[in-house]
């Protein structure tokens, strides 16, 4: 059925997950950002996402495409470097998982136009 047709397109999302969680070597990316760490962080940021949400949307396979989990890792470094000035270590772990995340999410697209 469907059902197991996505399975391996689930499995990919979840490998591809893993590797940008990997490059998260601080987890400052792995939950929400909580009232205590940041109390103005839900005035300036609209729509908050992190590893552990998109997860979530990976084992409800809320991504139909690869396409929609890449828009949702470009979310997590945008919020970043509007939250934090340029000068915190945040704004520069942002960009650099930026540089490493999207050569992984290149490659992951490759491989689902083959799961397809
Ligand atoms: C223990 C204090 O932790 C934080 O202040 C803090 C902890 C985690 C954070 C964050 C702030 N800001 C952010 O924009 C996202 C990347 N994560």
């Amino acid at each position: 059925s469907m059902e197991y047709k996505l399975q391996p397109f689930i499995m990919l999302q979840r490998h591809t997950l893993n590797l940008l969680q990997e490059k998260d070597a601080e987890d400052i990316f792995v939950n929400p950002v909580s009232d205590e760490e940041a109390p103005d962080y839900k005035d300036i940021i609209k729509h908050p996402m992190c590893f552990s949400v998109m997860r979530n949307k990976v084992d409800t396979h809320r991504y139909k495409t690869m396409e929609a989990f890449e828009a949702d890792f470009k979310l997590i470094i945008h919020n970043c470097c509007m939250y934090n000035a340029k000068d915190t270590v945040f704004y520069r772990e942002a960009l650099l998982l930026k540089e490493e995340g999207m050569e992984i999410i290149k490659d992951a697209k490759l491989i689902a136009e083959k799961v397809g």
